[in-house]
This record gives C-alpha cells, structure tokens and sequence, in this order.
C-alpha cells in the first residue's frame, strides 16, 4: 500500500522521558514534508543493480518514499509485558477501533504479524487524529508513560529482527558489539533473563524446579548469562547506559571500546592451571555502522547525500568488526551480522570476505534462518551484485559513474585511464572483497535475509546468521581485501590484542579509526599480554592502576582522597569495586531485612576507589563480578554495571536501624530472599492512597486510612520494607505481582516511587489520567514557607514602626518527613 512520493510526514509520534533519537541518522532540521524524496543516483542504483524485477521495484520504491510508521514492543519478562498489553488491548484498542476522519475510519494500530505473542505493533496514525480525538489522545498518554517507565520500546520493526535470529537462552554469554543506542541490547538482555524470577521464587522457597530447563538457571534459580554491550562512541555510549540501566539487569556489563578491537576479557584458570583463560561469547550480535541507506523512510540525508562512497567506505571496517567477532565466538557459537543498508557491498561482501577469510564454509557456515520469526516476508541474500563507483573528472567538476563487476574489470579499468586519464579518480576503498566471490565459491550467500520496505510496511534491514564450525585462523588483511601481495596464516588469537585486520580511514558516521597494528602470529595457548585499549586513562595508565589497586584494596578503611579525573576522551575514570563479602555494613543491612544465607554476599560493587559502603551498593551477578574484578586494571573501559539495590539514607531515626533503603531498581532481585520487614498489600483501594498520597499519616491514635498496609506499618520500627502486591485475577486483582520499597516513618509511610511512576501506575492500574498528587509535607512546609515571609515582611514593617524584636513567631521546623526523599 504504497502511498505515493513526497507525502508529508504527519505520523503522530511518541516521546518518553530520555529517548531521544533513533537507531540511525541525526534530527533533521527541515520539516520532513518539504524535503524531495528522490535521488537519481540512489534510484538507479538500486533499478538496475539486479535486486529485483522492474515491477516489483517501483513498489518498493515506492514505500520507500513514503512515511514510515509508527512502531513499538511491549518489553520486559514475559509476564509483565503481557499484562501491559492485554491493558493496551481491553482499555485502548476498543475506544480508538472506530474513529472516522475525514469521512473514512482510522486504521487503529496493529500487531505486527512477523513477531510472536502480539507484542509488537505498529500504527499510521497521522498526529492530526490524534491531537483532535480523544481516545487517541489518552491512548498516547499511555504510550508515553509506558516508555517512560520502561514497559514499552519505540523501536523499528525491522530493527527488532536480529536478536530473534540469535537464538538466545538464558544462561548465554553475549556480546553487542555496537550497540548504543541499545533497543537490541534491551531485547538481548531480555532473551538472557527469561522467566528467571519465576525459578528465583520457587527456589528461595526450597520448591523444586528444574535449573537447566530451557536455559541455565543454576545461579539458584537466576540466570547465569551475561550480555556485554558495547559501543565506540563515548555520547552513544551514554545513551546506551541511560536505556540499559532502566532493565535492571544484574547480568549486564557496558565497555566502550572500538569493537574491531574489542580486547580479549581475562578469565580465571581452569581448576588445576595456571594459565588465565580468555572469554568467548556464545552469542555475537555485529549491527555494525553502516551508511544507513534502508532507513529512507525516515532518514532524509539519505534522499539528500547518498553517494556510493558510503558504503564502499565502510566495508572495511565492517569486516574488521565482523572478523574480531568471529575470533571472539565459541566454537558452536553463532553470530549475528546485520545493516539497514541494502548495499551489498556493506552485506554480502562483508560476509563472504570474512567467511574466506576464516577458511571457508567448514570453518564458519551461514546458518538457514527460515525458521524464526516464520512470519516474516523476506528476500534471499544476493549472489551476484556490481559495484558502483563514481569518478571524478574535469578536476571534480563532473562525475562519471561505473558499474563495476568484478575486481579484475575494476583494475583494467583504473589502468586504462591512468595512462589516458591520470586526474580521473576512483575511489580507494574498491578492494577485492567489495565484489562477489569467485564463481567457484560455495558460500550460500542466498541464506542472508534481505528485508524491503514493501514486503511488510518498514525499513529495509539485512541479516546473516553465521556459526563458528571450527577454530579459525584469521588470514592477513590484504588477503582478504585484495590490497596485499602475500597472504598470511594467523592464528585465532586468545591475546588481549586481536588479529590485525586493514585500517579503514575517514570513514562517514564518524567511526574511531582503530590503531593499526602489526601482524602478531600468536598460538592459541600463547601467554596473553596486557590489554592495551585504545586511548587508555591519561592519568592513570594500566600499569599503575594495577598496583594502585592491590595497594588499595576493598574497604581498606582509607579516606577518599582523590576526585576522579578526566582522561584524554574527556572521560571520568570509573571506579568498579567489590566490596568484601564479610563487610558488617551488608552483614547489617542483611540481618535488618532477614536475607537468607543463600543470597550471595559478594557480588555488592561501589563506584569509589576505596571501595566503601559509602553511598550506593550495586549488585551484579556473579560472571559480571568475575569478569570485572580480573579486567578492570588491565585497561577495559567498563562504562556501567549493576543494579542499584541499598542507597544510604541520612535521616536520623533510621541510624539506629538500618541506614540503608531498598532501591526500587534492586528490590525485586532480593526480596524472595527476606524474611523481615515484609509488607502485604491485597486492596486496590490501599496502593491507590499510597501512589495518590506521598506521605499518608499513621496516627498515634492508629486511625489511619492505609487499610491492611498501615496495621502491618505500625508492628515495625522506622526503616525501609517491602510492599508486596501478588498478581491476583478479577477486577479488584493486580494484573502482575509488584514489590516497591515503602519507609515507615514514626508518622506516616512514604512509598517510595517518584511522582512520574506513580502517575504510570495510577494510569496503568486505575485508568486516572490526571491524578493529582497530595503531598501534606510539601504543602505544609510552603505555608510556612509562605508564613515565614509574611512575618519577616510584617516584622519589617513593625520593625520600620519601632516595634520590639520579641515578637517575631518562632520560625517552623521541618518534620522528619520534610526531610524524606522519594527514590
Ligand atoms: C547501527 S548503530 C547500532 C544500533 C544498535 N545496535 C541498536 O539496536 O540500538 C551502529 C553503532 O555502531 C557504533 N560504532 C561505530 N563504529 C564502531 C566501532 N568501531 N566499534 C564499536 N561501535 C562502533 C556507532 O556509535 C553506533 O552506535
């Protein structure tokens, strides 16, 4: 359903709080209607270039000209985006199913028939509807605030593919080699945590259950899988941080580093070695850099600026990337390579160079994804292709385009015309690999999945699934490339420092040039040498910080004598410290709750140098406590880690008690593991005055109006607890179980969730769009606040009329309430 050339943009969007841009391309300045979609060269490219038919190109040409839609996920575990979907459906799908526009009925938003459970949609609503009517008013309300509070993600429909074709289990260790921002980062982690809270309750309650059941849940229930994400850019990176940390994933480490680069992660020896050992990955995912040329829909530099040099200019640093995740995978592991490009240069040809490059089909093999994600339409890898180049004449003044079909074609070529011709250029980035391999080759390349925009309504996207067979050795770049005369024989390297591979330089989107490298022929068991990143801490050199830290260890007891300092990237060195597992602050804190022995004390991390109790504690599973503890001295750039689960909280009645509270990120992850300060709460009516109201009173005189929740308050002494709500059926149920750290204050409780979570839930759970929160403390110290200065004003006056001091009022102390923070 094509809808024409130049339409304007007009899809109603949606924003939650922090989620700003895209997977790919900048903002555009311009309003999206006014920018022309056409591109001669682009076009014709791709008409002539042997992707399909004339008809069918003229209507994948045309909804690429066409406004994308609109598309989103429910995310989180299984049961939590159910329940967020099934609200969706029952309370919005119906209300919005029947409005007319303009004499004809909007189409309401659908589920995406390619992805399973009906948890992806998509909607062409245009953002006139929805501004003027009011069910898709209040419909986008709920989009919004679901997106702030993590339920929902706006992600690309195609974008949302690779991950499925992974095959990832919990219990996998997984790396995202490029991943800011992290949409397929967050479906990643997902994947890896499956139903692990379910195993989580039955085994802290000493119920069965069985660990290695659709994954590896032997961690007492928990997952033990990893997901490393990982991104070059130090911005990108932080927009990776801010989307991962709103999972709550313990399992999860960020690093930041060239991913063509990416350094070998240092493991302790096998029992009974001595030798360290080097992580390898069961999963890759390589969404590498690309031109971006399938995101047409969305993107107007495309339309604007596309040039063949694009992709020709970053095939180089795609098969770097693509050969160091090869290197990193396990032997059986597979890996995901994927663009949203349609160039082949940037897909095919990558693939094939790296698969030649390993040794061929028996080393790595493209795996026939047929098989997931059955529903959705797609197109066969290409065999053939030509490449495109332009030359410039006439001193630049002109252009003159080439089709290209082989290597050979394209040498003979640049040979005519140095002698003819010696100022026409062509570019340097054509290398042997950027054309099809050899007709004699017996890659498969027809089992890469090539996504176009008509097939289902999206962007273009390419995806190729391939499996480590066997050991590989790397072959020298220019082998692969065709810029070398000898090729060479490397050794998969186990080394800090991976196989060398050709330096691409200036490449478009602003990808770091990686340092180049010498070739280090390096054995499998060879001795590793330190890693060296790429820009390593200006101040603290990986040297120095190794006996820094064995100078410094965990809880040492030394005060905090240095701010941490800035490297050369403008960065802030991180400090990523395990504190000792006999600590007494969470020996405390463990007694105060009831934490079971069974929860393990040594997987807390602090962000000081010191490594003290001071502020937060971050838990963190146990490889992501393994992998730091042995890398963070020997130059990795870890960026995040761990789930915030104690902050400490400075009122002074909670001293004697316990001066931690329950984090609402971590409180889920410990609390079937308590025993005390347990709260229940079964009444929609007791959660409503809780989220309505910040600080609901509990008299001395026990009249209060919390319902079961205040007469369980006020059996416990002043400090945090659990509020525990259990999923429960039926309209006066809870669609899914929630815990949420609530502070019993000598007064009155405070949940502790701030206000736009409450406003979430207020509309999640109740359907109140306007709720208007009460905060006595809040009004009450503006009185006299307001009190304050109607004295001072009035004792001004009197003061200007010779009246005596003694009659000010006494000035109002805040309550220890006033002093209370939301989390
Ligand atoms: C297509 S985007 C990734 C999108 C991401 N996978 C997602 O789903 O949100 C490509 C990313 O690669 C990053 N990048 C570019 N060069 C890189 C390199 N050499 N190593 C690692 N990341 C790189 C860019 O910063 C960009 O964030």
């Amino acid at each position: 359903m094509g809808r024409g050339r130049g339409g304007g943009r007009g899809r109603g969007g949606f924003r939650g709080k922090g989620k700003k841009g895209g997977d790919r391309g900048p903002v555009r300045a311009e309003p999206w209607s006014d920018i022309p979609r056409e591109n001669e060269l682009y076009e014709n490219y791709y008409k002539t270039g042997g992707f399909m038919d004339e008809e069918e190109f003229e209507e994948m040409w045309k909804y690429m000209a066409s406004d994308l839609p609109n598309s989103f996920r429910f995310t989180g575990t299984k049961a939590e985006a159910h329940a967020v979907r099934e609200i969706f459906k029952q309370r919005y799908i119906p209300a919005i199913k029947d409005v007319e526009f303009e004499g004809k009925t909007v189409p309401p938003p659908e589920p995406v028939e390619a992805f399973p459970d009906e948890l992806v949609w998509h909607m062409k609503t245009h953002k006139k509807v929805i501004r003027r009517h009011k069910p898709f008013a209040e419909f986008q309300k709920f989009l919004v605030a679901e997106t702030t509070a993590g339920n929902i993600s706006r992600q690309e429909v195609v974008s949302m593919i690779p991950p499925h074709f992974l095959d990832v289990r919990p219990g996998m260790v997984v790396l995202d080699m490029c991943a800011a921002p992290g949409s397929k980062s967050a479906q990643l982690a997902e994947m890896i945590h499956g139903d692990e809270e379910e195993r989580v309750q039955r085994a802290a309650s000493n119920e069965s259950f069985n660990p290695t059941e659709g994954g590896d849940y032997s961690d007492d229930g928990r997952s033990t899988g990893l997901l490393i994400a990982n991104d070059t850019d130090v911005k990108r990176a932080g927009m990776l941080v801010h989307q991962v940390k709103r999972l709550n994933f313990p399992n999860l480490i960020v690093t930041q580093h060239d991913a063509s680069i990416f350094p070998s992660i240092e493991m302790p020896p096998a029992p009974g070695s001595s030798k360290a050992q080097y992580l390898k990955f069961d999963r890759i995912l390589a969404d590498v850099p690309c031109s971006g040329d399938g995101t047409s829909r969305k993107n107007v530099n495309v339309w604007q600026k596309w040039t063949p040099r694009d992709g020709l200019g970053l095939h180089g640093l795609q098969l770097r990337i693509l050969m160091r995740g090869l290197q990193l995978l396990k032997k059986g592991g597979r890996l995901v390579y994927s663009t949203c490009s349609m160039n082949p240069v940037e897909n095919e040809a990558v693939v094939a160079a790296a698969i030649e490059a390993c040794g061929g089909n028996d080393k790595v093999r493209l795996v026939d994804c047929s098989g997931y994600l059955p529903n959705l339409k797609r197109k066969p890898g290409m065999n053939k292709w030509k490449v495109l180049d332009t030359s410039n004449v006439n001193n630049g003044e002109d252009k003159i385009h080439h089709n290209f079909t082989s290597w050979e074609s394209f040498q003979s070529t640049k040979e005519k015309y140095a002698e003819s011709e010696p100022n026409r250029q062509f570019s340097s980035k054509i290398t042997r690999s950027v054309f099809p391999p050899d007709e004699k080759s017996e890659i498969p390349l027809e089992r890469c999945v090539r996504v176009y925009p008509h097939l289902q309504d999206t962007g273009a996207f390419f995806i190729a699934v391939l499996e480590k067979v066997n050991d590989i050795k790397v072959a020298q770049p220019g082998s692969i490339t065709g810029q070398a005369s000898t090729p060479k024989p490397v050794a998969e390297s186990e080394t800090a420092t991976p196989a060398p591979l050709p330096p691409v330089d200036g490449e478009p989107n602003g990808a770091a040039s990686p340092t180049k490298r010498k070739l280090e022929d390096v054995e499998e068991d060879a001795q590793p040498k330190r890693v060296k990143t790429e820009a390593p801490s200006a101040e603290t050199p990986v040297e120095q910080s190794t006996k820094e830290s064995s100078a410094t260890p965990a809880a040492s007891g030394k005060e905090m004598t240095a701010r941490p300092k800035a490297d050369n990237q403008g960065l802030q060195k991180e400090y990523f410290e395990y504190i000792p597992k006999d600590d007494p602050t969470v020996a405390g804190i463990f007694d105060f709750f009831g934490i079971s022995d069974r929860f393990p004390r040594d997987r807390f991390l602090v962000r000081n140098r010191e490594g003290l109790a001071l502020n937060k504690m971050y838990y963190t599973s146990e490889l992501a406590r393994t992998i730091i503890t042995r890398n963070k001295d020997r130059g990795m750039r870890f960026v995040h880690c761990g789930v915030v689960m104690f902050v400490s909280h400075k009122i002074k009645e909670a001293a004697k008690q316990a001066a931690w509270r329950l984090q609402g990120e971590g409180i889920k992850i410990l609390e079937p593991w308590a025993s005390k300060r347990i709260v229940k709460c079964t009444s929609r009516e007791s959660l409503h005055r809780l989220l309505i109201e910040m600080f609901p009173m509990l008299p001395k005189d026990r009249k209060h109006n919390l319902g079961e929740v205040g007469d369980q308050l006020y059996e416990l002494e002043v400090g945090c607890c659990f509020l525990k709500v259990d999923k429960r059926d039926g309209e006066d149920g809870f669609p899914f179980s929630m815990v949420l750290p609530i502070w019993r204050h000598p007064g009155s409780a405070n949940l502790m969730v701030d206000k736009d979570d409450r406003k979430a839930m207020l509309l999640r759970l109740y359907n109140e769009q306007e709720p208007q929160l009460i905060n006595h403390v809040a009004e009450k110290a503006k009185q006299d606040a307001l009190k304050e200065q109607q004295d001072a004003e009035a004792s001004a006056g009197a003061e200007a009329n010779g009246e005596e001091e003694g009659d000010k009022p006494d000035v109002a102390v805040a309550g220890e309430d006033a002093v209370m923070t939301s989390s």
